[in-house]
């Protein structure tokens, strides 16, 4: 691939592969009565006092922030643990604390006899009222449900780019063409500060990192293992808050595009001859020796965020629910995520149920898919991953995988899994329909074909497939595919560029042959297309024709037209 020299030189060696202040009985219809200020941080000298106008929008938003309560709070516990027996065991989210006593996952525990004070159209119009706006720190998708996400945090200590409200968009011509679908949607999650979901995690964790360094507890860096989008994420915004990152990549295993993310932002990069599940061994083992906060989603702080994208996707369809939602897996938390933010969407009234959630994985990278077919019931595997186009998924022992079979059991859920042509194919297809999605985007949407092929989602129900990452972080599996340059993968659907010769004549004949491969796609409309070569002009005559009566008459008569006008007008 085209990576430059400048990385292949490195020492690194990354050679990139293939309301909080109001009384429940003074409940407000408006958001913009809730309050929240922090007592923990004074303000900056250059903060807004009293007798200085504002003049950003965090002044602004200390400004208007001068009563303060907070009637919502959140605390680690062990993930899944009884409710009657989770008092036992539970911590501050000022505590730096990524396991239970038993060495199991920890969950945010949200105060949800606090949350329910509040009826669901209460939070409703509350998360509606904020979206649109630049109020610090409203205008992330992550921050606008703050009240949801880390309740406690003062505003001032956030990091955010106003990630989150992302685009969902109907995927018409794919769902009708590919998979007769009338309601496909994508939550293209990779439209987003660094091109992934992962920012909606990292705003939180940063923050949260932001405000124990500033409390003064021992954290000098933080830093996590990725496949890519993670370091991409927890490097940008690191580098927002002036705090050091640290970055472990498995060598040779990510795009070019993600490998410059974090140089560029500043972290300190280690390639490692190892793959991810090494890497994430490695940086567990370091940060618990080392004051470096770890901010790979083993920390349930990261879902805190990611959950958003589940209230958003409510949110953009007006809180209705939609049938299905497909998730990429590969380290598994925001599958967890996911069903974490559904659910709360239900319990606190604001919907009526869930939708049944999908997972979708690489089969070179399937371990979730093995322990599902195996009935949940055998002793969970790890596997060695494969090497996968789908390579921010190559994981073979993911963190999450308790938090996974959880939600997946809870939505009645299933899993699927993608070969590498499939992936690839899918992608293609999406992509010649306008989507340019990124790999982990075809995983999700190969199992999509496979379920709509075994009828078990339907022609009409409404299905939203998260979109993790930003295709153009991908280029070199399209340029690969579109090259037909792939050992052992037909690349059906590539389309390479044409090599033509700087002359009108050359130029003029590969596009009568293209114009003519074309017409197939439109039967009732016959054109005599003749080249007047001498003249440089095209005449068109108009046959059989059955199309717009403007159309009709603009070929109903030879006409002489430049190739321009030609092209511009007619075809
Ligand atoms: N795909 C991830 C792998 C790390 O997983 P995380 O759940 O800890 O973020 C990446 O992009 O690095």
């Amino acid at each position: 691939m085209a990576s430059s020299s400048l990385f292949q030189s490195s020492p690194l060696s990354l050679k990139p592969q293939n309301p909080t202040s109001l009384h429940p009985s003074t409940k407000p219809h408006f958001a913009t009565t809730i309050k929240c200020v922090s007592t923990s941080t004074p303000p900056s000298s250059s903060s807004s006092s009293s007798d200085h106008p504002p003049h950003n929008i965090r002044d602004e938003a200390r400004r208007h922030n001068t009563t303060h309560s907070h009637h919502f709070s959140a605390r680690y516990v062990p993930f899944n643990a009884d409710p009657s027996s989770s008092a036992a065991e539970s911590y501050s989210l000022d505590e730096i604390v990524y396991r239970s006593n038993s060495g199991g996952l920890l969950d945010v525990q949200h105060d949800m006899a606090a949350l329910k004070n509040y009826d669901g159209k209460y939070w409703r119009d509350l998360f509606d009222s904020r979206i649109g706006k630049t109020t610090w720190p409203y205008g992330s998708g992550v921050w606008s449900k703050k009240e949801w996400v880390l309740p406690e945090i003062d505003s001032d200590d956030i990091v955010s780019a106003f990630e989150g409200n992302s685009n969902l968009f109907w995927a018409e011509r794919y769902g009708k063409q590919f998979l007769s679908m009338n309601d496909l949607w994508v939550k293209h999650c990779g439209i987003s500060h660094t091109g992934s979901f992962k920012d909606l995690g990292m705003t939180v964790l940063v923050s949260q990192v932001n405000r124990l360094r500033k409390m003064n507890r021992p954290v000098v860096g933080v830093g996590c293992a990725s496949t890519g989008d993670t370091s991409a994420a927890l490097s940008a915004y690191c580098a927002a808050a002036g705090i050091p990152s640290i970055v472990f990549l498995p060598a040779n295993r990510i795009s070019l595009a993600q490998l410059v993310q974090p140089i560029a932002n500043g972290a300190f990069v280690l390639s490692i001859d190892t793959d991810f599940d090494g890497c994430m061994q490695l940086i567990r083992e370091v940060t618990a020796e080392l004051p470096i906060y770890l901010a790979n989603s083993l920390n349930s702080l990261r879902l805190e965020g990611q959950k958003t994208a589940a209230i958003e996707i409510l949110q953009q369809f007006d809180w209705e629910v939609p049938d299905w939602v497909i998730v990429p897996g590969g380290n598994l938390g925001n599958i967890y995520a996911f069903y974490k933010g559904f659910h709360m969407c239900k319990e606190l009234g604001l919907v009526d149920k869930i939708p049944r959630l999908v997972c979708a994985q690489a089969a070179n990278a399937n371990p979730l898919y093995l322990h599902y077919k195996a009935g949940w019931d055998q002793e969970f595997k790890p596997v060695k991953a494969n090497t996968t186009f789908a390579s921010a998924i190559q994981i073979g022992d993911p963190v999450s995988i308790d938090r996974a079979v959880y939600a997946l059991k809870k939505s009645n859920g299933i899993v699927e899994e993608a070969s590498e042509q499939e992936l690839m194919d899918a992608m293609a297809q999406a992509d010649s329909t306008g989507m340019f999605i990124c790999p982990h985007t075809g995983v999700a949407l190969a199992a999509l074909i496979k379920l709509r092929n075994q009828g078990i989602i339907g022609t009409n129900d409404r299905t939203v497939v998260v979109s993790t990452a930003h295709g153009l972080k991908f280029t070199q599996s399209k340029i690969d595919y579109h090259s037909n340059d792939i050992k052992d993968l037909a690349c059906k659907y590539a389309n390479p560029p044409m090599q033509v010769k700087a002359d009108f004549g050359s130029v003029m004949d590969v596009l009568k042959k293209y114009l003519l491969s074309k017409r197939a796609h439109y039967p009732a409309l016959q054109i005599n297309v003749s080249i007047v070569q001498e003249t440089k002009f095209l005449v068109l005559n108009a046959l059989e024709l059955d199309v717009h009566p403007s159309f009709v008459h603009q070929l109903s008569r030879p006409i002489s037209l430049s190739p321009n006008k030609v092209f511009n007008e007619s075809i």
